[in-house]
């Protein structure tokens, strides 16, 4: 039988390159979304208008989130945009597709990086062509472990993000670090320059073609529970193994946050 989804793959490929010819501009207008401090802007707008024009087959919804049988991009047209906004040099698109609710490929363009990365299920991970695996680092001590704030200041739940990192720190970890990109910090994963993130307040656009990056690339997607990763759930962590990976949900200080397909927030059972 032909590789039903090859061609689409490398035509993401392209559109993810076209779509990150984006230029810093000062004058951008910047809007809000769901707080003052969560910014989007007219070129996010632009960027993902030129991505949905161009990919085959869509559909646009203004209905959320919702993952079908059917064959579904999982695109964020500017994943980074606080950093966008500033001209903190990490940006990216990050454009995903998935069959029977399960996730085929996916492709993060760091733009002014100019980085691309790719995976298909089955097919291996790279960046600009060359493969891509994790760090082999077993020993926490001896990790680079990323993690975001987000965009939800309710002060309960930045003191338990700021908690957690704090335990982490301690461990002692050799830093901790953050990009402000979901997209570009799993890839960070999947060559082996940190051994984790995680993040809890994600969306299912800014991890779903990472999380394919990151296991084709020899590493594991979770929730940040230890169960397994559901991306309509706003919780994921990706390391490179599973020991840094568990004694990372030690520490993690769990919260409460709305699934982005407004199903009522599941258990998940811990597979460690
Ligand atoms: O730049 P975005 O597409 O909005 O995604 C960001 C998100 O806003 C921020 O809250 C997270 O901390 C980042 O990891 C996302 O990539
Ligand atoms: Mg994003």
């Amino acid at each position: 039988m032909a590789d039903e989804w090859q061609e689409a793959y490398e035509f993401a490929v392209e559109v993810a390159r076209k779509a990150g010819m984006v230029k810093i501009d000062k004058e951008m207008k910047v809007l809000t979304k769901s707080s003052t401090v969560d910014l989007v802007t007219k070129t996010d707008e632009r960027v993902e208008k030129i991505i949905i024009e161009q990919l085959p087959c869509t559909e646009s919804t203004e209905k959320g989130c919702e993952l079908t049988d059917a064959p579904t991009w999982i695109i964020d047209p500017v994943d980074g945009t606080t950093n966008f906004v500033h001209g903190f040099p990490f940006v990216a698109v990050s454009i995903a597709f998935a069959v029977k609710k399960e996730l085929e490929f996916g492709v993060v363009y760091s733009c002014l990086e100019d980085k691309m990365y790719r995976a298909r299920n089955g097919k291996g991970a790279f960046c600009n062509d060359e493969p891509i695996s994790v760090s082999d680092v077993k020993d926490i001590t001896k990790s680079i472990i990323i993690s975001e704030h987000g965009t939800d200041r309710t002060p309960a739940k930045v003191e338990k993000i700021f908690s957690t990192m704090q335990k982490i720190l301690c461990i002692p970890v050799h830093g901790l670090r953050g990009s402000g990109t979901a997209a570009t910090n799993m890839c960070l994963v999947a060559t082996g320059a940190v051994e984790a993130f995680f993040e809890i307040g994600i969306h299912c656009w800014d991890v779903a073609a990472g999380a394919v990056i990151v296991r084709e690339a020899g590493g594991i997607v979770l929730d940040v529970s230890g169960g397994p990763f559901d991306l309509m759930s706003r919780r994921m962590l990706s390391a490179n193994h599973e020991d840094i990976a568990k004694r990372i949900i030690k520490e993690i200080e769990v919260f409460e946050v709305p699934r982005d397909d407004g199903v009522k927030h599941l258990q998940q059972p811990s597979s460690f």
